[in-house]
């Protein structure tokens, strides 16, 4: 039973990236961050997000957070060997990737374990010196780098500092410098080296030397300037382990590491943890979402929604205004929900347009939702989607966009209704209330359809088309009783003006 339950296990049933019926496996060996943001717990997230098994040896316990290093405790050499006969023992390790090594029985017991228990590659981040400026390991170590690592290793990845280190401090100032470094550090024995540029003074972009023996490469990225850069080395020098782990070529992996650490940063900049100067990142670039989507979810509050505005491209023609003009014209006019309804424009367009409609609505605490294009509202990382019958069937919008995106969907039955509740949506629309110019060939439900959906509905209901200020108040008390008559004042104020139509949220108050 268990065997043939292993053999259907496929990567639909995990995370992780499985080949060939194999489980990736990097193995750490390094010490530990209470803070989280570099060290064993790096390591673990990178693995993690790069979806390859970790398992890990843990060489020393720091007290670190985000304005330094506190206190280091090494553990003893006899146990850190004990942790890797314990793992390399049993189960199979592709790649084993080295960080802190605090002394240099630490790293004599690391070679001998893998002399017996050879693996795959092994990558060696020369950690030295915290992020902070705090030394992390005596000059003794130095000497087991050269004479014992480093011939074992097939990727070192030392920053400036660590590469001047290993090369009894020689100055490193250029990148021409850096060129040299690789390949002085070659010749003491990895086979592929990576000088990392990010501490070179005065360049805008971090130029990286990889050097694999006989070409030397310059690994361009940008740098992203953000104070969220603790655990960088870490995070680069596991990725590349899991690249390789993967089956990636040396070139491949350092490349893969190297974006998706510029990826993390880059989504990380603007996070805020912890006091210090050196902040961690986050390495499934999806804690900014969620800080977003509790803000998010404070705001979808079906109690606190009455009006949703809907942009339409033809009428912003017409009126001479851009999509954010509209938008802003909408918050500003009311309008507790926007979506942005762009049917002919251009995706680079309606993302960029998404993006500025965005930081208007986030500065008024309102959501936005894109209409039919989960791809955009991805791009934008907007609040949610408006879907119809025909468009991406709703489960699949939810399993792409996760369980905190507001998803809407056009129903105009009761069994529509109870599907989309039932399939995880938000909300649901309704219409055409009245007949509509807006939208070619939609049936009319009419007040009554409207109000039959309302009683059936689990959820809540925005009703829409052909409503205007003539019409809303019958729509509110005849088909939704239950919505505040306020509403309707600011509702369609600004309607001609806007070029976007405004609809009325119904909250479903049944108990
Ligand atoms: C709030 C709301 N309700 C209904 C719709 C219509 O969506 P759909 O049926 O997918 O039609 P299009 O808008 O895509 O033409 C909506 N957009 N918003
Ligand atoms: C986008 C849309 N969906 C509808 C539906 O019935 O699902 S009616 C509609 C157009 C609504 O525009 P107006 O308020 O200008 O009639
Ligand atoms: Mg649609």
């Amino acid at each position: 039973m268990h065997v043939s339950m292993a053999m259907q296990m496929d990567e639909a049933s995990t995370n992780l990236h499985i080949f060939h019926n194999k489980v990736p496996h990097v193995l750490t060996v390094a010490g530990s961050d209470s803070g989280s943001g570099a060290g064993i717990q790096a390591d673990l997230k990178a693995c993690a997000a790069h979806r390859v098994y970790c398992s890990t040896v843990i060489t020393a316990v720091t007290a670190q957070n985000t304005v330094g290093v506190q206190g280091v405790n090494i553990m003893p050499e006899d146990f850190v060997a004990e942790q890797l006969r314990s793992v390399l023992s049993d189960m199979h390790v592709d790649v084993v990737k080295t960080g802190m090594l605090p002394s240099l029985n630490i790293l004599k017991v690391l070679c001998q374990n893998l002399r017996e228990f050879p693996v795959k590659a092994l990558v060696v981040d020369p950690v030295m010196v915290s992020t902070s400026g705090h030394v992390l390991v005596g000059p003794s170590i130095l000497d087991g780098f050269r004479e014992e690592l480093l011939p074992m290793a097939d990727i070192i990845t030392p920053n400036i500092k660590e590469a001047s280190a290993l090369l009894n401090y020689v100055p490193l100032k250029s990148v021409s410098d850096m060129r040299t470094a690789a390949k002085l550090i070659h010749e003491l024995g990895p086979r592929n080296v990576l000088v990392k540029g990010g501490d070179l003074p005065d360049s805008l972009d971090c130029i990286d030397v990889f050097f694999d023996g006989e070409e030397f490469y310059e690994l361009c990225s940008l740098r992203v300037n953000t104070r969220n850069t603790h655990g960088t080395g870490c995070t680069l020098a596991s990725s590349i382990a899991a690249e390789l782990a993967k089956g990636s070529s040396m070139l491949s992996a350092v490349k893969v590491a190297k974006r998706y650490v510029e990826t993390a940063l880059d989504y990380s900049k603007d996070l805020l943890i912890g006091n210090g100067a050196q902040g961690p990142f986050d390495h499934f670039l999806a804690l900014k979402n969620i800080a977003q989507n509790s803000y998010r979810q404070d705001r979808f509050n079906p109690n606190d929604l009455l009006l949703y505005a809907v942009t339409d491209s033809s009428m912003n023609r017409k009126w001479g205004h851009s999509i954010a003009e509209a938008v802003r014209a909408a918050v500003e006019g009311g309008a507790t929900i926007v979506q942005l309804r762009e049917k002919d424009a251009e995706t680079r367009d309606f993302v960029n347009a998404a993006k500025v409609c965005l930081e208007i609505c986030r500065s008024f605490g309102v959501p936005l939702l894109i209409n039919d294009r989960i791809d955009v509202a991805l791009a934008c990382d907007a609040d949610g989607v408006h879907v119809g019958q025909s468009d991406m069937p709703t489960r699949l919008a939810r399993s792409l966009l996760g369980p905190e995106k507001i998803i809407g969907v056009s129903c105009k039955t009761p069994e529509q209704a109870e599907q989309a509740w039932i399939d995880g949506a938000d909300y649901i629309g309704c219409g055409g209330v009245y007949p509509t110019n807006t939208k070619a060939n939609n049936r009319t439900i009419g007040l009554d359809g409207l109000r039959e959906i309302c009683q059936a509905s689990k959820l809540p209901v925005v009703a829409i088309g052909g409503i205007g200020l003539s019409n809303a108040g019958v729509v509110m008390e005849k088909a939704l009783p239950l919505v505040v008559g306020h509403a309707i004042n600011f509702a369609f104020k600004g309607r001609s003006s806007l070029g976007s139509y405004a609809l009325v949220l119904h909250q479903l108050m049944k108990q």
